[in-house]
């Protein structure tokens, strides 16, 4: 308060934005990070050991929005991510980025690839470089860690544990390692899609080039019911991109379906389709409308055809508001 004027909460209001994400520092989910947030400051950025400390981290509020990992390109979706999303406390995906992964091998300065025994990554990291280990390291034992920049900090402590760290170029630099290999994925041309998570608020904007992801839990098991609900979107011309069944957690059998499909819910035919989706599922979990990654850019929005486009939805709706207010001609 300064003098007698009541203390309106202004600081708060300019309180800056808070990222958490995995951490700690030089991993490939801080590059993701400084792609979706360019030029946010280290003091606005809280790297966490693990997805469901970004999770809590957002949830608790102590983070504004957090970043994590959810598909790779070789190794599929991150399950910490995908079962944080569909079983915890709801939050929605607010940004997506598409960031290339380029693995490096790092050791403490002076060893060569004799010397390694022992290496330690990201499971995610780890799947995507077997290939090269097996060729190069075929003795070697390999130990997962929460993140690729965890191991490379890890190699770089006196006494570690590991000899070296598979990790992104950042990591290693960032502990003062050496490089030993580069480029040692099984495919050079990896990418992992991030996420930017958020507390449920207003959506983004539509942009005209967005996603839509959900997730689809089944009323019950017959015949045809994933070929139903696949229907809802097909009847209405929306693309999807992405569709990963995933165990409830209720007992074995139990699956529900993450869902990703073209277009934003403020669309009609977005929202026909997720209306249809409503009335055939149990629940539906909504997480989020919002702009596709612009790395994709050879990406072609689909077009619909003729009758599904948003005008056509409009001009449906409007016909039958007519004949139901008597105006039939
Ligand atoms: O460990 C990291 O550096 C991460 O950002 C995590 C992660 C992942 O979860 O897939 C991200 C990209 C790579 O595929 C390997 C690991």
């Amino acid at each position: 308060m300064s003098g007698d004027r009541p203390d309106l909460g202004y600081n708060l209001l300019r309180m800056p934005n808070r990222y958490a994400y995995l951490g700690p520092e030089g991993t490939f989910t801080e590059a993701a990070l400084r792609a979706l947030e360019p030029g946010v400051a280290p003091e606005d950025t809280v790297p966490s050991d693990g997805v469901d400390a970004v999770f809590a981290a957002v949830r608790r509020g102590e983070a504004t929005a957090g970043v994590v990992p959810l598909e790779n390109s070789v190794e599929g979706g991150v399950t910490a991510t995908l079962a944080e999303l569909i079983n915890g406390e709801p939050l929605i995906i607010t940004a997506e980025v598409e960031v290339p992964v380029e693995f490096f091998l790092f050791a403490r300065g002076g060893a060569t690839l004799a010397d390694i025994k022992r290496v330690a990554t990201h499971s995610h990291a780890l799947a995507q470089c077997r290939g090269w280990l097996s060729r190069h390291l075929p003795h070697a034992e390999a130990t997962t860690v929460s993140s690729t920049a965890a191991a490379a900090r890890a190699v770089a402590e006196p006494g570690a544990p590991y000899d070296a760290a598979i990790s992104a170029r950042i990591a290693g630099e960032r502990y003062g390692l050496s490089p030993i290999a580069q480029d040692i994925g099984d495919r050079s041309e990896a990418a992992t899609r991030f996420v930017r998570i958020a507390r449920p608020g207003p959506l983004p904007e539509p942009t005209g080039t967005d996603r839509t992801s959900l997730v689809a839990f089944l009323t019950d098991d017959h015949p045809g019911a994933l070929a139903e609900l696949l229907d809802q979107f097909a009847v209405r011309g929306v693309n999807l991109t992405r569709l990963e069944s995933r165990p409830t957690g209720d007992g074995l059998g139990r699956y529900c379906f993450f869902l990703d499909a073209d277009g934003h819910v403020a669309e009609a035919r977005v929202g026909e389709a997720l209306m249809g989706l409503r009335r055939i599922c149990t629940d539906i979990r909504f997480l989020g409308s919002y702009p596709r990654s612009a790395a994709g850019n050879d990406y072609t929005p689909f077009m619909p055809s003729r009758s599904n486009s948003n005008a056509d939805f409009h001009a449906a709706a409007e016909w039958l508001e007519r004949v139901r207010s008597g105006r039939i001609r």
